[in-house]
């Protein structure tokens, strides 16, 4: 790979629920080390475009290639053994678990021989497992989040617990990590904190592709935005351009600018 090609590139994804195409000829890319933010209106096609992008719905038409390869319709579990990791709206942190413990569930790979070996407590399984502790301590001092370590993860307020669950994102050591509406039920104070948090996550050189309602969230870290309507691309360019689009207001507002 050179450094002109893009880690994600997304080509003409296509996906059809009985009458209604959810996403429709879409096509983007992902440099390295750059965040590319996906919005748009209610039912514009975001989730199904990300369900598209990790092998959870697969495309009537068009291809997804990560790092250079193509890995359309591959299936999820391989994905971060690859260095692709994704955040789930529904699958938010285990409240009875301590953060550290959170964390640590995001390096777990989930194969048949570590299935073995975790149910024999082999002494393999016991070093790896004090390495995934270690990682996760590293995480979470990188997000400022040391002192929750040993906390309930179900104690924190909304804002760290959506802290960790980067943090759980990066523990698999991803150059790409995609998050599904990271600032959902965040005040403006959280959603500065997570825009910091994701900017450092960047500076890193992790690759970052971020579908999100919230405006503020999205004109802070982006470089680029994808802005869907009713399944197709309106607009595609940096934040403050998007920002200023009337086919973007219209979209948003339902009135023409
Ligand atoms: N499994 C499905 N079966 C039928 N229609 C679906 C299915 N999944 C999505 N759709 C339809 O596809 C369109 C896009 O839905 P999608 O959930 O991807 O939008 P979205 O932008 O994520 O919306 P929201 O912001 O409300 O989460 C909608 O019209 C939706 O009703």
């Amino acid at each position: 790979m050179t450094t002109e090609t893009p880690l994600l590139a997304v080509h003409g994804l296509t996906r059809r629920f009985g009458g209604v195409t959810a996403v429709d000829d879409v096509s983007f890319t992902v440099a390295p080390g750059t965040v590319r933010a996906i919005i748009g209106p209610n039912g514009a096609g975001k989730t199904t475009l990300l369900d598209l992008m990790t092998g959870f719905t697969a495309p009537d038409a068009g291809r997804v290639e990560f790092a250079g390869r193509d890995i359309t319709g591959i299936r999820p579990h391989r994905l971060p053994a690859l260095g692709l990791a994704r955040t789930f709206q529904s699958a938010r942190l285990v409240g009875t678990l301590t953060v550290r413990e959170n964390v640590m569930l995001g390096g777990y790979r989930f194969t048949r021989a570590r299935f073995l070996s975790d149910g024999l407590r082999l002494p393999g399984t016991r070093r790896e497992e004090r390495a995934l502790g270690r990682r996760a301590d590293e995480l979470l001092e990188f997000l400022e989040l040391g002192a929750f370590a040993d906390s309930l993860a179900g104690e924190l307020p909304a804002g760290a617990q959506r802290l960790v669950e980067v943090a759980r994102g990066l523990a698999g050591g991803p150059t790409l990590l995609l998050l599904d509406e990271p600032a959902a039920g965040l005040d403006d104070t959280e959603t500065g904190e997570l825009a910091a948090a994701l900017r450092a996550v960047c500076a890193g050189g992790i690759s970052l592709v971020v579908i999100e309602h919230n405006i503020e969230l999205v004109m802070t870290v982006s470089d680029h935005v994808t802005v869907l309507d009713a399944g197709r691309v309106i607009a595609d360019d940096v934040p403050q351009r998007v920002q200023a689009d009337p086919a973007v207001i219209e979209a948003y507002l339902g009135v023409k600018p």
